[in-house]
């Protein structure tokens, strides 16, 4: 596999149940090691580098959103944003903090507890996470799975918008057609192989070529 993401871009990877989507998302940030070949951020291979210097890399360039969000529940929504920034001593101004709380709806959901929040609120706490700091790469996994569809086009449009406000790189991992059609590019899996590397696709053509893929093992 041989794949090369430009900054700024915003990348789908698509493919069937087992394809190696996590697994490719894995090891391009560096969650996981590969056992051979090399992955480069920013002209630095992450295969080489040895722990603690490979967790720093990793936390110092890459942010991360989950399809179970991932917070704690025992902080409040505006410390789940900040958590990141504070565990690296990283300093946040009141007002970039108060530009991405109103960017994505959650001035006013500061008061409540996490637990108060639906899926959807949840999702945006997560993505004012991953978007608040320095980190310039984004990696998500199904970062809309579960949402209904109204939220999912609303996730999306400020997943989006916001990546390019703020100048982020997003590789994301989705099995839903209409999630992959906001991407500039779509990278199709298939049996650990890029089958397809792919730009301007329509809703419909994604769904064709998923389907073909899946269907065609
Ligand atoms: N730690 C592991 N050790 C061995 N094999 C693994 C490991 N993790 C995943 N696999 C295998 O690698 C293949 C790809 O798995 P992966 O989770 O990347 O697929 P995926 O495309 O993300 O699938 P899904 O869409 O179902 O989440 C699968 O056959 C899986 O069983």
């Amino acid at each position: 596999m041989n794949l090369q993401v430009q900054s700024g871009e915003i990348v789908a990877i698509m493919g069937a149940s087992g394809a190696g989507k996590t697994t490719l998302l894995n090891l391009m940030s560096g969650l996981d090691r590969p056992t051979a070949g090399s992955i480069e951020i920013n002209g630095k291979d992450l295969a080489k580098l040895k722990e603690p210097l490979l967790t720093k890399t990793r936390t110092s360039n890459i942010s991360y959103i989950f399809q179970d969000y991932k917070l704690l529940d025992y902080l409040s929504p505006k410390d789940n944003i900040l958590l990141t920034q504070h565990l690296n001593k990283k300093e946040i101004s009141e007002q970039k903090l108060n530009h991405i709380l109103s960017r994505l709806g959650l001035t006013k959901l500061m008061k409540l507890s996490i637990n108060q929040l639906s899926g959807g609120q949840k999702q945006r706490v997560a993505i004012a996470r991953a978007l608040i700091g320095d980190n310039n790469l984004i990696f998500a996994d199904e970062p809309t799975g579960a949402l209904d569809l109204f939220t999912r086009d609303e996730i999306m449009k400020e997943l989006t918008s916001n990546a390019k406000e703020f100048g982020k790189t997003v590789i994301m991992v989705t099995h839903d057609p209409y999630v992959a059609a906001y991407a500039n590019r779509i990278i199709f899996i298939h049996d650990g192989k890029i089958e397809s590397n792919v730009s301007g696709l329509k809703n419909e053509e994604i769904s064709r070529k998923l389907f073909s893929l899946t269907h065609n093992e």
